[in-house]
């Protein structure tokens, strides 16, 4: 082992430089995340070269923007745009406001791998998927300082399940269950920790009743109305404290992967009118980005093979069963109705699938 970053190490760089508005370069091309892009920086971009705007397909889609890259679109800047247009392109809060952005041009053909890297750079730091990208020129030289990525091997990286050690565990007694403990495991790629609530001291060759719960700080700390998480949480370790044994995944999954800055930005266009799945498209993203493999990963790492799911999501049930966890029986998880949530639990059955 020498002390060169690996790829997961210069990732996981990449991702806290763009968080704080730092370019890095991937392919020999430059990419900043819209998002966090200061004036200066901005400045300095356009004094390298002529830049395109990368935004996903869904992004396109509101935009009017034309994608001819699967799932992808490079929109031209105009040499005039300024930091708010490019913000406009990115950040849907005000598409109702100031609905036409265009009309904008895209490109077609040539190399695309640059471009989505970046973009699934961006998702993965949980910023806005639009990255200004500066093609390879001979004014855009080597910058040294920047984080250097090639395309390939960073799209396969993103692509890739982290792997997840253990970190610590202790016992923490529940007022839903006494006997419990916490384990805490940690990614290899600077990610978001994830945690295992264990219940009792389930027999690990009999399918266990277990739970993988994506956090929601709104709903399981503050009691918002406006999904089911909160009582979800609760129901569950409720059912395992009464049944003397359970795993409950806790999941760092904020906004079904997106993160808690945009999930409000998520809630602000649904005050606006769009459902929870128009809302997550408007902003670029998928309805869901999460990555249920940890789930799996965890299960496996404790020493699981079967499970009793607690969950209403199919796809959940699916991608247990596809990476390895049998899942003996699925058991729903029905939560009470209110006013506020009402519209998002039919959403959640009518476009997600979700058995409710
Ligand atoms: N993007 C977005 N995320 C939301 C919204 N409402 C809740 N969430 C998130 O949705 C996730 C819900 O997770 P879960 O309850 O584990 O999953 P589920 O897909 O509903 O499936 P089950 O509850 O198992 O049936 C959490 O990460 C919440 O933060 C929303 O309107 N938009
Ligand atoms: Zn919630």
């Amino acid at each position: 082992m020498t002390l060169i970053p690996t790829l997961a190490e210069t990732v996981s760089r990449a991702r806290a430089d763009l968080r704080m508005g730092l370019p890095v370069m991937i392919g020999g091309q430059l990419a900043a995340a819209v998002e966090t892009l200061s004036q200066p920086r901005l400045q300095a971009i356009l004094a390298l070269g002529q830049p395109v705007l990368a935004i996903t397909e869904r992004r396109a889609e509101t935009l009017k923007a034309r994608a001819y890259d699967d799932g992808l679109a490079r929109v031209q800047v105009p040499p005039d745009a300024d930091l708010r247009w490019l913000r406009a392109l990115a950040d849907p809060a005000d598409d109702l406001r100031v609905p036409m952005k265009g009309p904008l041009f895209t490109a077609r053909d040539g190399d695309t791998a640059p471009h989505r890297a970046a973009l699934g750079l961006a998702k993965s730091a949980q910023l806005l998927p639009a990255m200004l990208v500066v093609p390879a020129s001979p004014q855009l030289g080597p910058q040294p300082g920047l984080t250097e990525l090639a395309p390939g091997p960073l799209l396969a990286h993103l692509a890739q399940e982290a792997a997840m050690a253990p970190v610590a565990a202790a016992r923490l007694p529940l007022l839903a269950a006494e006997n419990s403990r916490l384990h805490i495991f940690r990614p290899d790629d600077g990610g978001a920790e994830h945690y295992a609530i264990e219940i009792g001291d389930p027999p690990r060759d009999a399918p266990v009743l277990a739970r993988l719960h994506s956090a929601c700080f709104t709903g399981d700390v503050l009691g918002s109305l406006k999904c089911d998480c909160g009582p979800q949480l609760h129901a569950a370790l409720n059912a395992m404290g009464q049944a003397g044994q359970g795993v409950l995944l806790y999941l760092n999954q904020e906004g079904r992967g997106i993160g808690l800055a945009n999930k409000m930005r998520a809630y602000d266009l649904q005050n606006q009118g769009f459902d929870t799945v128009e809302a997550n498209h408007r902003l670029g993203f998928e309805d869901d980005e999460r990555d249920f493999r940890i789930g799996a990963a965890l299960l496996k790492r404790l020493g699981f093979g079967a499970v009793r799911l607690m969950t209403n999501n199919p796809r959940k049930v699916a991608m247990l069963e596809g990476h390895g966890i049998a899942v003996t029986q699925r058991v729903p998880l029905i939560t009470a109705r209110n006013r506020h949530n009402t519209g998002y639990l039919d959403t959640k059955a009518e476009k997600s699938g979700h058995l409710l």
